[in-house]
């Protein structure tokens, strides 16, 4: 079953056409890795998904929800389906365990004692366990984003979307967190759609892999054709051949 499904999708920044007529379907249980150049609308098509940046015509399907249509209540595809942003977007009044409680307190009403137990949990899954009552503040940018990517996870979403969730992070801090997104790749029969420049982590986690360039997608293959064959789009291939080196 479809989990994302775009079907002739236009999006625009007032004239400035972002998205060029997106097809694009993704299965539940898939990991697919978004890629391309600066600028290509890699973060714009990945904001529509959850109704952050509306599309201006086509059918978006999420959830079985569809976007294009203005009646669709976005609250309704954000239950399911979270969102880990490059810059962690943490509520800094809070501390860790309450950042990630919070969102299953109010919008499933989960019992307290359950939802400690879970946030717990999940905090000894990225490694954090001895940092619940640290504010942000008192944290290093890669213990911010395992602290955002474990409060995601806490609303046990059927699909998670990862806008560069690397590319705020000094070098030495990267590893900890795609290690993380790499165990619940493997783990979770989660959706998982990540706009990344990390191309060993797109390698070894996407089953597909998405490339983007001016809007468009020009290429969709699985992750197998794409770094080790010859992708059949010209772009593509120039992208590939710069990065070779760095993979
Ligand atoms: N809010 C906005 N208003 C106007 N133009 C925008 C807006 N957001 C993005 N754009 C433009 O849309 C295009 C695609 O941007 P987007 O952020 O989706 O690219 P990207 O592939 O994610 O780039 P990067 O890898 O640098 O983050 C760019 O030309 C950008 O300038």
């Amino acid at each position: 079953m479809a989990m994302i499904e775009f079907k002739n999708v236009q999006k625009y920044y007032g004239d400035f056409h972002a998205l060029k007529d997106i097809n694009l379907k993704i299965d539940a249980g898939e990991t697919v890795v978004l890629i391309g150049p600066s600028g290509s609308g890699k973060s714009s098509l990945i904001r529509t998904v959850n109704g952050l940046d509306p599309i201006r015509s086509g059918q978006l399907i999420v959830n079985g929800f569809d976007l294009g249509d203005k009646k669709t209540d976005v609250n309704k595809i954000r239950k399911d389906v979270g969102m880990v942003f490059q810059h962690f977007n943490l509520y800094n009044n809070k501390d860790v365990l309450e950042n990630i409680m919070l969102a299953p307190r109010v919008v499933l009403k989960r019992p307290e004692e359950e939802n400690k137990k879970l946030a717990m949990d999940l905090l000894e899954q990225v490694g954090l366990a001895d940092k619940a009552h640290n504010m942000p503040a008192q944290l290093s940018g890669g213990q911010k984003q395992r602290v955002a990517i474990a409060r995601s996870l806490a609303m046990k979403p059927k699909c998670l979307l990862f806008d560069e969730p690397t590319s705020a992070l000094d070098p030495e801090m990267i590893d900890d967190v795609l290690d993380v997104m790499k165990e619940i790749a493997h783990r979770s029969d989660m959706t998982m759609l990540v706009v990344t420049h990390e191309m060993g982590f797109a390698k070894a986690v996407g089953d597909r892999v998405i490339f983007m360039a001016d809007g468009r997608i020009l290429e969709d293959d699985s992750t197998e054709n794409f770094f080790d064959g010859e992708p059949s789009n010209e772009r593509a291939r120039q992208f590939l051949s710069k990065i070779n080196g760095h993979i």
